[in-house]
């Protein structure tokens, strides 16, 4: 007799980019036994737009405490490093999975370990995708015998544009004019300077070394179409590098469309997976 896992309910906060894609997949039975339960954003208007747009019109909110109500088994958050702060640990404790993209938040070591307790109090999951990036499960194999990793991301101005780094930087987007290293430092700082940018920085450090050792540079490069992100990871088991080359999403040229395929294969693995593949 086959014994099928009960369709897994998603919910999702954040219907920009990654949220709407997700939701879609769902929608259309891309990732299968899963069903869309309910869909939250700060703006009605986005919730809204995303519900009209599926076949199955799910509950959309704009208030956390009525999408709460919705009956869930796992949250997606998709939306930002202050949604994540503020909800990962609250869905937690109501006895569902979460799901974080902006894993940046997670570089807060008070967080993380709130975040992980709710997890082993209600015996639910954080998953954390790998993301924009590749290499995550090679990084995780070794982590023990890593002596140093460093990510170099390079992405275009404008999809630098809004970071918080340059309310205090004397670096000035509209006057690069050509490839400029304009950050280096740890992961811990990357992520608060950047945090639509590099979230990447934390998955890497969850997997490998921590986001105080874990060294991040940012190239902005007005020549660059892609989002590029560059690895490199040496210790005593040898030395990895590995790029990825990007291709922005339509919606948002901050967000690699890889980061949107990775949160959909990941949700897939989560809810309909007889094989797991890689480590
Ligand atoms: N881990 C990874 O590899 C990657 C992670 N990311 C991260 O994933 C997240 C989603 O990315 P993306 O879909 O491109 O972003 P978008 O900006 O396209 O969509 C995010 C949506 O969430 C909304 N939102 C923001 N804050 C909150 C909140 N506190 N509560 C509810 N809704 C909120 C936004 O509203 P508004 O527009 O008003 O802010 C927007 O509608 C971002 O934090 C991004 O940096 C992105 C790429 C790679
Ligand atoms: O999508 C990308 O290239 C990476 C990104 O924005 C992030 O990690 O926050």
């Amino acid at each position: 007799m086959l014994v099928h896992m009960p369709a897994r309910r998603v919910g999702i906060i954040g219907c920009g980019t990654i949220g709407s894609q997700l939701a879609i997949a769902v929608d259309t039975g891309a990732v299968r036994n899963a069903s869309l339960a309910s869909l939250f954003d700060v703006v009605q208007n986005s919730a809204q737009a995303l519900k009209q747009k599926l076949r199955t019109s799910p509950p959309a909110f704009s208030d956390f405490d009525d999408f709460m109500k919705t009956d869930c088994d796992i949250i997606v958050e998709a939306a930002s490093q202050e949604a994540a702060k503020k909800f990962a640990a609250k869905v937690l404790r109501a006895g569902k999975d979460v799901m974080v993209m902006s894993v940046g938040a997670l570089a807060d070591k008070a967080l993380l370990a709130e975040v992980l307790k709710e997890a082993e109090k209600s015996g639910r999951r954080l998953y954390v995708p790998t993301g924009a990036i590749a290499g995550i499960d090679a990084i995780r194999a070794v982590r023990h015998l890593l002596d140093s990793v460093t990510l170099t991301t390079t992405k275009s101005p404008k999809a630098l544009a809004g970071a918080p780094f340059f309310e205090t930087s004397k670096v000035k987007l509209d006057e690069v004019k050509e490839r400029t290293t304009i950050y280096e430092g740890t992961a811990a700082d990357a992520v608060r300077a950047f945090p639509a940018n590099v979230n990447v920085a934390a998955v890497l450090s969850l997997a490998g070394i921590g986001v105080d050792r874990t060294m991040v540079r940012i190239i902005a490069d007005p020549a660059f179409t892609t989002n590029q992100h560059e690895i490199t990871a040496k210790g005593s088991f040898g030395e990895f590098r590995f790029t990825v080359n990007n291709v922005p999403s339509p919606g948002n040229p901050k967000t690699s469309y890889l980061a949107v395929l990775s949160a959909i294969e990941c949700l897939r693995s989560v809810c309909d997976d007889g094989m797991r593949i890689g480590s």
